[in-house]
């Protein structure tokens, strides 16, 4: 059995679940059959097509190391298979100033129509809140289907992401030329070079979390039993830098209209460890012959490309939203694991229903950037920063994409010293906006 799925089963939910016939339970990593009745009840709570035996396979293999757990009702015609699942994990999250912090990730959250509307999800939640706190995890994460789901169990929105569509005949290329060269690789060999460049990005992307092996297989078309790089058209080009070092890569497809030009192309991952990268592969794609528009989704909000053209309208923002949602459990190591861009003292006054952030916290920034915070029992210290604050508005803010001013003035965050939401905003911003450029 695997760490995670090894801890024990959340006290206060499994009870609260049993009063009404139903039992919550972790499945064995060795249990295939029950691994993929759990996997034939999340694809049906995502109403998506009932997976093949030869995909159940392959999820039960990705599966198998997360923590599975799922509610089982055993008045149903099929007691077998759960009314309702939660998969979980620790994955890294990077937040700035480039740590990797061991984060608990969730997924895989559904309830059967059937048994909607009755509170299974929030005892999966809060289940999976006190298992992360017991396993020592400061931050819970996930990405989300609805944005009206999850703000009641104390996460914020604190990544987004965006699409862009550009327009290829407008977009003549002025920004750098760089020294290396671009040039086509098969998608197998960015199964091996692709994780390490991915890495090597990682200090400048606040928001990224690891992804997992069978995220780059689907990505690269490599899965058995899914649609192969070659039917869905998959090109990928890796960029060597002046010294031959792969610094960065682009996967894309592109679509002809009518069997012929012009045609769009969509670019599925564009990944860049070096700014000599970013700029090669954008001007690749940008060039591209019979193309007249570039689809990039699960982009950054703030993309340099659109300073690299010769027409900063062609290079059109289409959608920005919120992606990643944090929940913070355990505010000193959260706050003490990143860094900050103004020193002082902070005061954070968090209210949290479900009790995990309560509490006043004195964050204190060194001249460095690093960050000290314990709970605060007597005064805060003269010419400190005073907000209060819930714990999701906190979330929101980690990761310095979110405005504490904004937050103010809508009436979240209440400011306790002057210009506290201002002096907060210098402090928590991050210099590299964050983005996660996955879901999971
Ligand atoms: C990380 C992820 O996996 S994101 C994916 C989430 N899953 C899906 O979208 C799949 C389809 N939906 C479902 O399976 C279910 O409707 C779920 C999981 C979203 C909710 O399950 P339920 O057991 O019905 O939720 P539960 O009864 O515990 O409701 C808890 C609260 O959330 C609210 N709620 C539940 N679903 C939604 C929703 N889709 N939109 C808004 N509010 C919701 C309920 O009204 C309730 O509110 P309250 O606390 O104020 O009373």
């Amino acid at each position: 059995m695997n760490a995670y799925a090894s801890a024990p089963v959340d006290p206060e939910s499994t009870a609260n679940l049993a009063e009404r016939g139903l039992r919550l339970a972790v499945l064995d990593a060795d249990d295939e059959a029950g691994l993929k009745r759990w996997l034939l009840a999340d694809a049906r709570g995502f109403h998506e097509v009932t997976p093949t035996e030869g995909t159940l396979e392959v999820q039960v293999e990705d599966i198998a190391t997360d923590r599975v757990t799922g509610v089982w009702d055993a008045s149903q015609a099929d007691p077998e298979t759960p009314v309702a699942t939660i998969r979980s994990w620790e994955m890294g999250l990077t937040v700035p100033g480039g740590t990797a912090l061991g984060t608990w990730a969730i997924s895989s959250v559904t309830v059967s129509p059937t048994h909607r509307r009755q509170g299974i999800a929030r005892a999966m939640l809060t289940s999976e809140l006190r298992t992360a706190q017991r396993l020592g995890l400061p931050i819970a994460m996930l990405t989300v289907s609805e944005a009206t789901i999850y703000g009641r169990y104390g996460f914020g929105p604190s990544a987004r992401q965006s699409s862009y569509v550009v327009d290829t005949q407008r977009a003549r290329w002025t920004g750098p030329t760089p020294a290396g060269r671009v040039q086509f690789v098969s998608p197998e060999s960015l199964l091996a070079d692709g994780p390490a460049v991915f890495e090597r990005t990682r200090d400048r992307s606040p928001g990224e979390v690891d992804r997992r092996e069978i995220w780059w297989k689907r990505t690269l078309g490599l899965l058995p039993n899914e649609p192969d790089a070659h039917k869905r058209g998959i090109r990928a080009v890796r960029y060597d830098d002046a010294d031959g070092a792969i610094a960065g890569f682009a996967l894309y497809e592109i679509a002809l209209q009518n069997v012929s030009h012009p045609g769009q192309l969509k670019l599925v991952d564009l990944v860049a460890a070096t700014d000599d990268a970013y700029a090669a592969l954008w001007r690749f794609v940008i060039e591209m012959d019979m193309v007249n528009e570039i689809n990039a989704g699960l982009r950054s909000v703030s993309e340099p490309v659109a300073w690299q053209v010769s027409d900063h309208r062609a290079v059109r923002k289409t959608s920005e939203r919120d992606h990643l949602w944090l929940r913070i459990l355990d505010v000193p190591v959260a706050l003490g694991a990143r860094s900050y861009a103004a020193p002082g003292d902070y005061l954070l006054d968090v209210t949290d229903d479900l009790g995990f952030a309560q509490g006043r916290f004195l964050l204190t920034v060194a001249a460095d950037g690093s960050g000290q915070a314990h709970p605060l029992t007597g005064t805060a210290p003269a010419g400190a920063v005073e907000v209060a604050l819930s714990a999701a508005d906190l979330a929101s803010l980690y990761l310095g994409g979110t405005s504490a001013v904004d937050l103010a003035r809508a009436g979240r965050i209440t400011e306790k010293s002057p210009d506290a939401a201002v002096r907060l905003d210098t402090a928590l911003h991050s210099a590299y906006a964050p983005h996660l450029s996955t879901w999971f």
